[in-house]
């Protein structure tokens, strides 16, 4: 592979505290140098970076690819490149398919569809327990040699306290970060949106904020209980980020995400019952996007992450009661987290590098990546902060459309992703 000279951007890489215009030179798969007035070696690819962006590839610590089982949903492959496409070089894959990933089979498989994908990196999870089921723990050291980089029971809560004490003390042993889906399932019952005055008008049966905010307070205990590192996933409640915020202040080993749809949106959004603005957890109040918002900005959410689930049209068709619950988000992060966090003023442009991706590949541990720093891998994204587009499912390379940002207008998007120094996706002059 010839060497990659990217001239000439604004490189923006909190992981060295850099931010200055220079030149990015990557050879055999890793960066070899960052600085000023960089010569071309022999053979090199020059990349004209001038009025753009060059930061750490972006990391999507929580997507859903689909397969096994749900293919017509999504693949490896192209949710790998719908990743690729939205600036991320690296996604960590959730278990929950069919079935879901919980032996080291199934972790070898997720890794070796994610080599042959031509898109981003692509880190597998395991469950935490068996099928999913909360009642008997996987073989964690088994799924961490097979290349899982975190476990999870994602798309279900670990009801028991007890399991979930037992997986923490577990993991600890291994270092292993426990991802968690925060929801007890006696106070969500069957609610399909957020308990509220929406849902009231709407005939909905509400998922309070107490669902969520009981699960976070109980995981922060355990955490803090036996050291191990937690993960809690899809923040979407007011009292859960000061829960997190103040368990941070005490020492706790916790990394928390804020997804985009939770920091832009409202349950107004589920207005007419839009199945596309459904999700879990669900679109909440103002006052508790706000909270998330404000969650970002001090970093108490350390990581931005999609929660990318993609459905398909028929299944989101139904009425809204049965419709799944998940929305696609790897086409839309950047756009809307520089639009709503970075062009409002909230956050700055190195700040949202942060959150994209340094603090998530600390989150999972993923070495080499979340970093332009020399020795670091050559996964870079170049972005456009200045571009303005609009949001068009149909030009999605997803395999689903569900989304409630179609028609939005947005500013940033990524214009060339390299993994490994190769590129695996760009913009093209027509696109
Ligand atoms: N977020 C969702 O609404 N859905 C996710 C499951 C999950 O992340 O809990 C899915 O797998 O579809
Ligand atoms: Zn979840
Ligand atoms: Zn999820």
């Amino acid at each position: 592979m010839n060497p990659v000279l990217i001239r000439g951007g604004r490189v923006v890489d909190p992981s060295q505290r850099m931010d200055a215009v220079a030149d990015v030179l990557l050879v055999d798969g890793r960066v070899a140098r960052v600085g000023q007035g960089i010569d071309a070696p022999e053979g090199a690819e020059t990349i004209d970076a001038s009025g753009l962006v060059v930061t750490p590839g972006l990391v999507d610590v929580h997507v859903h690819l689909r397969e096994p089982g749900q293919e017509h949903k999504e693949t490896i492959r192209t949710g790998a490149r719908a990743a690729a496409a939205g600036g991320f070089t690296t996604v960590v894959a959730m278990p929950n398919t069919d079935p879901p990933i919980d032996d080291p089979a199934a972790v070898g498989f997720v890794l070796a569809e994610g080599m042959r994908s031509g898109g981003a990196r692509v880190f597998p999870t395991g469950c935490i327990t068996m099928r999913q089921q909360g009642e008997q723990l996987t073989e964690f050291g088994e799924l961490i040699n097979a290349g899982a980089v975190a476990v999870t029971d994602d798309g279900k809560p670990v009801v028991s306290g007890g399991m979930l004490r037992m997986a923490l003390e577990y993991a600890l042993t291994f270092d292993l970060p426990v991802a968690v889906h925060e929801e007890d399932p006696t106070l969500a019952r069957k609610g399909t949106m957020n308990e509220g005055i929406v849902a009231s008008r709407l005939g909905l049966t509400g998922i309070p904020n107490a669902a969520e905010d009981v699960m976070i307070a109980r995981d922060l205990v355990l955490a803090e209980l036996t050291g191990a590192r937690l993960h809690v996933q899809h923040v979407s409640t007011r009292l859960g980020v000061q829960l997190i915020r103040e368990a941070k202040a005490r020492g706790v080993r916790v990394t928390a995400e804020a997804t985009p749809h939770h920091f832009t949106l409202t349950d107004a959004a589920v207005e007419a019952y839009r199945t596309d603005a459904k999700m879990n957890p669900p679109l909440r109040s103002e006052a508790d996007r706000d909270a998330v918002r404000q969650g970002v900005r001090d970093g108490t959410l350390d990581v931005i992450a999609t929660d990318h689930a993609p459905h398909h049209y028929d299944e989101k068709e139904q009425a809204f009661e049965d419709a799944p619950f998940g929305i696609v988000g790897l086409e839309t992060a950047l756009g809307l987290t520089y639009t709503e966090l970075v062009a409002t003023g909230l956050i700055d442009l190195p700040t949202m590098v942060e959150r994209m991706s340094c603090a998530p590949a600390r989150a999972m541990k993923l070495d080499g990546m979340g970093s332009l720093a020399e020795g670091s891998l050559a996964d870079v994204t170049i972005m456009d902060v200045r571009a303005e587009w609009t949001v068009n499912p149909a030009s999605f390379l997803s395999m689903s459309r569900n989304t409630p940002f179609t028609g939005r207008a947005l500013r940033c998007r990524a214009v060339r992703t390299l993994v490994g120094g190769r590129t695996v996706w760009r913009e093209t002059q027509a696109g």
